[in-house]
């Protein structure tokens, strides 16, 4: 199998600039982080499942925390050991399947 290439880590700056535009997200160059609450735990488990979908599509995964009716989200390229701009195009995707 072919490895697909990864993007580098994104500059502080450019980082802190694509935030300002996703303001669902917060975060610095380890992670970027947003949480999504559903009504209850079987739509918050769906909601996964969409996000899983949209994971495959892009080859880029979130890292998930489920706790009842919460999804905490966290993005990072693993490895690239940082933030790069397929999180940014992740975050973009759930965002437009959850505007919150
Ligand atoms: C082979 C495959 O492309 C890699 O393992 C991908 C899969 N999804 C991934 N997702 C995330 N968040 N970081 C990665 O480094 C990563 N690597």
């Amino acid at each position: 199998m072919t490895a697909v290439p990864r993007p580098p880590r994104l500059p502080p700056d450019e980082l802190a600039a694509a935030l300002s535009g996703l303001p669902l997200w917060s975060g610095d160059g380890e992670g970027i982080r947003r949480s999504v609450e559903l009504p209850d735990f079987p739509d918050a488990v769906a909601a996964l499942v969409r996000m899983a979908f949209v994971a495959e599509q892009l080859d880029h995964h979130p890292d998930v925390d489920l706790r009842w009716r919460t999804l905490h989200l966290t993005l990072v390229t693993h490895s690239a050991g940082g933030v790069t701009e397929l999180d940014l195009e992740l975050a973009r995707r759930i965002d437009a399947l959850f505007p919150g």
